[in-house]
């Protein structure tokens, strides 16, 4: 897959690009009915021997729209969405920088800057996907902006358990601690990458060593507090318990919430090296204690209610 990201008004496009079939939007998580856009995109560009493409944006509207500014994180931070959008097959991905330029074109001028000047014969986006200024182009309206061969076709909604299936009900859950519904609604298991670094080396002196992770792209997570996990290092698989939090027990203020794994069976030296964790089940909030003791108490039941969740589920 080739990505190209493209800036307004800076781009020019290149004139001989293949007539290719395109899923649009912003794709926060790409969930099932993410999924659902990029695949019809994928299949039926595969029928008529067309280009697949998928058209996103980088960063999220609402940092450039929303004031005053807040940080955003993503249930897929750009190079996890890249991941997924290989495997889901698609052949280019076009990422459009979203800035305050981007965000005054017309409808009309977002067609004809990225739908004609892209060659896109064929438009698939969800059934409510919005562009434009203001959001005023739809899956409607857009018929009439487009070219008379191009063919536009809306996705209807993908519902779980009565409701549609959206990032914002995934980021509830995920927030509730409900990692298997997130997982139900994403159609694969959330997880986040990243490399070990070095922390206060307090872990190793009271018997739970824990790896921590620096994740160097702005990522959604769970509900701070300590989980059943899962652990990918270069195809080696690990199971253990880890920590999102402030280590409140030992440290005042910490801007940013940690994240901390402890693998069982393994002592592993793991510094530098790069860590996908995934997420399998909550287990607790994070708490202050008094005294280290209690901790060591309560990372001992941890590791048992762990074990106990693994054997049942392996
Ligand atoms: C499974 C697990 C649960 C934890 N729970 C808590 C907790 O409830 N409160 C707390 O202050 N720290 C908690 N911690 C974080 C420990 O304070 C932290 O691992 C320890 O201070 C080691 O830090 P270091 O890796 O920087 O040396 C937890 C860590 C793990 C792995
Ligand atoms: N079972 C294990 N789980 C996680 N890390 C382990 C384990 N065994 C050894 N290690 C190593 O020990 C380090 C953690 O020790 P710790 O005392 O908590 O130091 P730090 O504060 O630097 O994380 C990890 O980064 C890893 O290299």
């Amino acid at each position: 897959m080739e990505v190209i990201t493209l800036s307004y008004p800076n781009d020019e496009m290149k004139s001989d690009l293949p007539e290719s079939i395109a899923a649009i939007g912003f794709f926060d998580g790409i969930h099932r009915g993410h999924q659902k856009v990029i695949r019809q995109a994928v299949s039926t560009a595969q029928k008529e021997q067309k280009h697949s493409v998928v058209i996103t944006f980088d960063p999220h509207p609402s940092v450039v729209l929303q004031k005053p500014k807040k940080e955003i994180t993503y249930l897929t931070p750009y190079d996890e969405k890249v991941q997924i959008f290989e495997r889901l097959g698609v052949d280019q991905l076009y990422v459009i920088h979203f800035n305050h330029a981007l965000s005054q074109l017309s409808p009309e001028e977002f067609i004809d800057l990225f739908i004609h000047g892209l060659n896109i014969q064929h438009i698939i986006a969800g059934f409510d996907f919005t562009f434009g200024y203001k959001g005023l182009g739809n899956m409607e309206n857009i018929r009439s902006m487009v070219d008379q061969n191009i063919n536009v076709s809306a996705v209807e909604k993908v519902e779980d358990q009565g409701e549609k299936i959206s990032s914002t009900r995934i980021r509830h859950a995920l927030q509730q601690g409900n990692i298997d519904e997130a997982n139900r609604l994403l159609g694969y298991s959330i997880s986040v990458r990243g490399e070990v670094v070095t922390g206060d080396q307090r872990g190793r002196t009271i018997g739970y060593p824990t790896a921590n992770l620096y994740v160097d792209e702005p990522y959604y997570l769970p509900r701070i507090g300590v989980y059943a996990v899962e652990v990918d290092w270069k195809g080696q698989w690990f199971q253990g318990m880890a920590n999102v939090g402030y280590n409140p027990t030992f440290v005042d203020h910490l801007l940013k919430p940690k994240i901390e794994v402890h693998l069982f069976d393994t002592q592993q030296n793991l510094y530098g090296e790069t860590l996908r964790l995934y997420w399998r089940k909550y287990i607790r909030d994070e708490e202050k204690f008094d005294h280290v003791d209690e901790l060591i108490d309560k990372l001992k039941e941890d590791e048992h209610v762990s074990r106990q969740f693994f054997a049942k589920n392996d």
